[in-house]
């Protein structure tokens, strides 16, 4: 028995696009992200992988972008379900700030740490200002950060994963995880066994397809998965880990 998992990083959005880090704020895709949304849909239909359920965060640019691919590959019924616990990465204070003028008053060392370090959290955003999400009606109740470092992300998504995603692998379901660089990030870390200087190399594509397939305990067959269009995702890569140059 193997278990079909597919991880979609959302479509590019209006902050990516501008190079602001982004976070828990709920910017919407950009023309180009929704395009990149569309395309990975069309891509799940040509390649005949068929999601049966959907998993997104709380965040408009992972819901539309699943929309969006679902769409596409005709696929816009299946059953979806939300979590806040598949958001980004909280970036706590950075939230807002344009990625080069960051790197440029941290330095690269520091911002780089704050990017791709596996424990080290940015400094947390101030309660109540502009960029925080603390009196957002969807979290209410919920214990929310005011920043994260990958490892928390994956202390929070991994109840998520292992409560409500594998059951659903586990009955033979494709699942499709529509989620975010860094929330994504912490599932690979965790499916591939990644140690922190591996995952840190590591950055997602946005709207590429990325299939793992698993054994009957839950490990992958090929490390890494493989991207339903590996040029384009290596190109996408490299942009991700190029960004605030
Ligand atoms: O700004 C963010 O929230 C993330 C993803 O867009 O950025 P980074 O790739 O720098 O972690």
């Amino acid at each position: 028995m193997t278990y079909t998992l597919v991880l979609l990083r959302h479509g590019e959005s209006e902050w990516n696009a501008k190079n602001l880090f982004t976070g828990w704020v709920d910017v919407p895709l950009s023309e180009k992200g929704r395009a990149e949304a569309t395309r990975g849909g069309e891509l799940l239909k040509e390649k005949g992988v068929t999601p049966d359920v959907v998993h997104t965060s709380l965040l408009r640019r992972a819901m539309n972008t699943a929309n969006l691919a679902l769409d596409a590959a005709d696929l816009l019924w299946i059953p979806v379900k939300r979590s806040w616990r598949l958001n980004e990465r909280h970036y706590g204070a950075l939230q807002g700030m344009d990625k080069k003028k960051a790197r440029e008053e941290f330095g690269d060392v520091k911002f780089a740490e704050y990017r791709r370090s596996y424990d080290v959290p940015p400094p947390a955003i101030e309660l109540g200002s502009e960029w925080s999400q603390d009196a957002d009606p969807r979290y209410a109740g919920e214990p929310i950060p005011r920043a994260e470092a990958l490892a928390q992300v994956l202390d929070r998504a991994l109840p998520y994963f292992e409560g409500e995603i594998v059951p659903d692998l586990k009955a033979g379901k494709t699942v499709l995880v529509a989620a975010h660089g860094n929330s994504l990030r912490a599932i690979v870390k965790y499916l591939d066994d990644l140690t922190p200087d591996e995952i840190a190399a590591v950055n997602l594509p946005t709207g590429i397809p990325l299939v793992y397939e698993l054994d009957e305990f839950l490990k992958p067959i090929v490390k890494g998965g493989e991207y339903l269009d590996p040029e384009a995702a290596a190109a996408g890569a490299a942009a991700v880990a190029n960004q605030g140059k």
